[in-house]
């Protein structure tokens, strides 16, 4: 049975551009139990304001079955525990448990803490003694292990020891600057935990060689069965071990049972994933193992022929497991067989004989710049009009006007343009004016041109816009523009895609297919 202490609100926190009010901890507290971690390490209650208010904050908070633990140092050198203000921060916390960090590398304590190799020793020792004294749960949370069991064995497990006679309960080796080879971890843990039997052993790795994950299945084959990281690996540097790749790796890899976790859990992974991420006002990693966007996205032609055939052919686990989704992706890259099943999901069903026109098109128009792999409301609109599908309108042109007033620089730049766009037989030749610009000012125009035929398009908003230089050989023989356009509507979102060398040609190509394919979706493509 292995136990998760997720440190995301503690260790995670140290990360560059990881910041946490106070509610958003609350917040994070509340789901990582609901979602089964027994040990949530909510933060150092001895560090800052914000800690020291969620701690009490979370006072009277019910958890269930999870149990939230404060983070601190041993005391500092020559204080009684008693009186030492981080000891005594940690404490207030009243948390059952405790997280506390010491030193196990000689040369850490004689050039960063500076006291004697005694003196550390009493230091964890004390503390320890002291916090048990007051009814906590002691976590030993040894810094820099590996480095010091492999500068200085000896004293290493020394720190180890005083730790156990101070009453510590669970001995988590930290590997805490991150470039310890999955070997050495397996080694050392397996020494320890041979050292220490009946002692819980721990692991804390940190993800500077990118080998977090790999050291903590290491140390679980050695004997740890407890396991420190955050959700999506945030953490001081390059972050911490990953739980979202480390949690689905001990359970559906290894089999192991995973204390609070069971396998209708597991299916809440990607959903726990950006929860946290919104919260930390982050953009989820689209390549996370497991949660991500791309981690059930299939783009090569050869491999969707395959999946759809029977997904274990490039799948390594069903994205279900882990709340995930098979998505199939639309390029250059694509046969027929994602086109098919591209199109199937939207309802679609197109004539083989007719996936291969749609195929070269794709292709054609991914070399002059265009992508349908984000696009997926201009594919869709591509197999409409290559069924015959009846288009709401086209666009016959359009004029950009900026005016500028250099002599009087106070005076706001703004812009006007014109449209003429025909709806059935009607030309409708449409202005507007915007000071937010020549995009916002077609788009104005355009709008205007077409809502009395089609009033439903006041509901639409342009959620992002997103420009992309093309460059030489990416774009083939027409370098010029990208650009991508996402729209919603009550809930339902989609986005389009218009490449032209001209900026202002391409937003408008990238807008009207927006409104187009809202249009067109409440008249589906005919079947067969
Ligand atoms: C490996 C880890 O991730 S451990 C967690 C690290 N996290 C953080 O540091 C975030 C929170 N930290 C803080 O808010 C501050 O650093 C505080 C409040 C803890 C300390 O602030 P300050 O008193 O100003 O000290 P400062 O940060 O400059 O230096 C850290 C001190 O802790 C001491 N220290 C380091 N490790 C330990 C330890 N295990 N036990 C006791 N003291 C320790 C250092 O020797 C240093 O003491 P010094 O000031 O006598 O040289
Ligand atoms: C305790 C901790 O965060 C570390 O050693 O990395």
């Amino acid at each position: 049975m292995i136990e998760i202490l997720d440190t995301t609100l503690r260790d995670g926190t140290q990360g560059e551009a990881v910041n946490l009010s106070s509610d958003d901890k609350i917040a994070i507290a509340k789901r990582l139990a609901a979602f089964g971690i027994p040990l949530i390490e909510g933060g150092w209650p001895g560090s800052n304001p914000k800690d020291a208010e969620f701690f009490a904050r979370m006072k009277g908070v019910d958890l269930g079955n999870s149990q939230l633990c404060a983070f601190g140092s041993t005391r500092r050198k020559g204080v009684r525990p008693e009186d030492d203000p981080s000891v005594q921060a940690m404490l207030a916390a009243a948390t059952p448990v405790v997280t506390v960090v010491a030193k196990s590398w000689d040369f850490h304590v004689t050039h960063a803490l500076e006291v004697s190799l005694e003196e550390n020793l009493r230091m964890i020792e004390e503390t320890y003694r002291y916090l048990v004294s007051e009814g906590r749960r002691v976590i030993h949370d040894a810094e820099h292990f590996f480095d010091g069991f492999k500068a200085n064995r000896g004293y290493a497990l020394a720190t180890l020891e005083a730790a156990v006679r101070g009453g510590a309960d669970t001995l988590c080796l930290c590997d805490t600057n991150g470039g310890s080879l999955p070997e050495e971890v397996f080694e050392i843990t397996q020494a320890v935990r041979q050292a220490f039997p009946g002692v819980t052993i721990g692991i804390h790795p940190h993800n500077d060689a990118e080998l977090a994950v790999a050291n903590a299945l290491a140390a679980v084959r050695a004997g740890a069965t407890h396991v420190q990281g955050t959700i999506n690996g945030y953490g001081e540097r390059c972050g911490n071990l990953n739980l979202t790749s480390a949690i689905p790796n001990l359970m559906l890899k290894y089999g192991l049972s995973l204390k609070g976790l069971t396998l209708e859990k597991l299916a809440e992974l990607r959903e726990v994933s950006h929860f946290v991420d919104e919260r930390a006002n982050l953009a989820p990693n689209i390549r996370a193992p497991y949660v991500g966007d791309a981690a059930f996205a299939h783009k090569g032609g050869i491999h969707v022929s395959a999946v759809l055939k029977d997904p274990r052919t490039y799948e390594h686990v069903p994205p279900e497991m882990v709340g995930n989704s098979r998505r199939v992706l639309v390029s250059d890259l694509s046969g027929r067989s994602n086109l098919l099943a591209k199109l199937s999901e939207s309802g679609v069903n197109v004539p083989k004989e007719m996936a291969g026109a749609l195929l070269e098109e794709v292709k054609q128009l991914e070399h002059a710049g265009y992508s349908f792999e984000g696009a997926e409301a201009s594919f869709y609109l591509l197999a409409h009009k290559l069924r015959g599908g009846r288009m709401p309108f086209s666009v016959e042109g359009f004029t950009v006007f900026v005016h500028v007033n250099d002599a009087n620089p106070e005076t706001p730049t703004w812009a006007e343009a014109t449209v003429r766009v025909k709806v059935g037989e009607t030309l409708q030749h449409t202005a507007a004016e915007s000071q937010h610009g020549p995009v916002s000012a077609l788009d104005k125009a355009f709008r205007k041109a077409i809502e009395s035929f089609y009033p439903e398009i006041a509901e639409i908003e342009l959620s992002d816009y997103k420009v992309r230089i093309l460059s030489g050989q990416e774009a083939g023989t027409a370098s010029g523009v990208r650009v991508m356009i996402e729209m919603h509507r009550a809930g339902e979102r989609w986005s389009t895609v218009g490449a032209s060398k001209n900026n202002l040609e391409a937003s408008l190509k990238a807008l009207t297919d927006g409104y187009a394919y809202a249009l067109v979706k409440s008249q589906p493509i005919p079947q067969d």
